[in-house]
């Protein structure tokens, strides 16, 4: 018998650092972690493995020097990254324009462009470009793959992707339509179809995290998808604006004496829930919203409000809809979520069961009731997992 293989896949995000020593062939984690907290007076890494959690709370200033502490977590408490026989180091890199529907192996070159797309995913790109560059000086042996966000969406068709911008200055300066998180709603979406046991389903992925996405698929192609030119544009998140009138830039602008900088931290950083209701993290959300919050209340309705207006347009543009799957932290969790986004759209024929909906579990299950016309999914994305299946088509 040969020995396990693994992949290490590094997910380093916009605050945070995700991680998953993966068997790619069993589709288990032999260790995850990751490190919060990034930049502030108290850090929090945690690291599991065998069934075991270890935790740390110093402070971690930056992600360079977080990177460096889990391969040193690995060093001191196992699996011994060398003993691992890693065969691929994989990196989720969330903008990889328009040049790559697929994953690559990772040289100078290819860095050099991750870089220069950074101001396509600003919040992203940076960090997961630290990722890659700390991850090769420490496992210089091993080939380095890169799995970008945008590659599920990058043969798009052209009218969802284009802008009703000018032309020559959409062109100059490559605005367009990207979408995110696309490693997981083509995981989702498989599964979908796989748990279906249909290869033709017209299905909408709600990918709802920390970041939002929601996205059309049809046949296993994405047709739609809510973010944009960056992962800005689209559903309500825990602390972004999604869409908002563009307008809102010039008028604060103007009359507010705002700089870009400062409206880009507004939009990314401090509106959605965080903007609305104060906290970003929907259980806070809830427990406000519980006793009596207001703007906790409006904040919930706001962000239901667009799942449901993004369900509906995107069964217009299939012209038709078999299934929906919630899935990430808030779709895979928060039941109240899931009934709010699909209030109101029996006329859909989409029927929620409702006891099945609060269930609690970690298993994929259907959640919509038998004579539901659209079969309403939980699904438990599993990006590192896709991500080393990914890597190991090039090594
Ligand atoms: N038990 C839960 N109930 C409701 N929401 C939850 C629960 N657990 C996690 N969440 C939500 O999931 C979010 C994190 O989702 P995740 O997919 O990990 O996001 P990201 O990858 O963007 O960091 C939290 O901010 C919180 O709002
Ligand atoms: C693209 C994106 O929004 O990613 P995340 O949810 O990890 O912030
Ligand atoms: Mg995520």
């Amino acid at each position: 018998m040969s020995p396990r293989r693994t992949v290490l896949v590094i997910n380093s995000g916009s605050s945070s650092i995700k991680y998953q020593l993966v068997d790619p062939d069993e589709g288990t984690a032999l260790a995850s972690g990751l490190v919060e907290r990034i930049g502030q007076s108290e850090g929090h890494l945690e690291h599991k493995t065998g069934g075991t959690k270890t935790e740390k709370h110093d402070p971690v200033p930056d992600h360079n020097e977080g990177l460096r502490r889990v391969l040193a977590l690995f060093d001191e408490v196992g699996p011994k990254l060398d003993e691992a026989n890693i065969v691929a180091v994989g990196h989720r890199v969330v903008m990889g324009g328009q040049a790559y529907d697929g994953p690559v192996l990772i040289d100078d070159e290819i860095v050099d462009i991750v870089e220069r797309l950074s101001p396509l995913a600003p919040l992203h790109n940076p960090a997961n470009l630290t990722g890659i560059r700390v991850g090769r000086e420490l496992l210089p042996d091993v080939p380095h793959v890169a799995v970008f966000d945008t590659a599920f969406f990058r043969d798009l068709p052209e009218d969802a992707a284009t802008y009703a911008l000018n032309k020559e200055v959409a062109e100059q300066y490559s605005v367009r339509r990207y979408g995110a998180h696309g490693t997981s709603h083509q995981y989702v979406s498989a599964q979908a179809a796989e748990i279906l046991g249909r290869d033709d389903l017209k299905q909408i992925v709600l990918h709802i995290g920390n970041g939002a996405s929601a996205s059309a698929v049809v046949a296993g192609k994405a047709v739609d998808t809510s973010m944009g030119l960056t992962p800005l544009e689209g559903l309500v998140m825990g602390t972004r604006t999604g869409d908002i009138d563009a307008a809102v830039v010039f008028h604060l602008a103007r009359n507010a004496g705002m700089s870009i900088d400062d409206i880009d931290n507004l939009f990314n950083k401090r509106s959605g829930l965080l903007g609305l209701a104060g906290e970003s993290d929907l259980r806070e959300v809830h427990r406000l919203v519980e006793g009596g919050d207001a703007d906790a209340k409006l904040g919930l309705a706001v962000y239901a409000h667009r799942l449901r207006k993004y369900i509906g347009s995107y069964a217009a543009v299939m012209g038709g809809l078999d299934a929906i799957s919630f899935t990430a932290g808030v779709g895979e969790n928060d039941d109240i979520v899931r009934a709010g986004a699909l209030a109101g759209l029996e006329f859909l024929g989409i029927r929620l069961d409702q006891e099945k909906n609060a269930v609690r579990s970690k298993e994929a299950r259907v959640i919509s009731t038998e004579d539901s016309a659209v079969t309403v999914l939980i699904i438990p994305t599993n990006e590192e997992l896709a991500i080393a299946r990914q890597a190991m088509t090039l090594v």
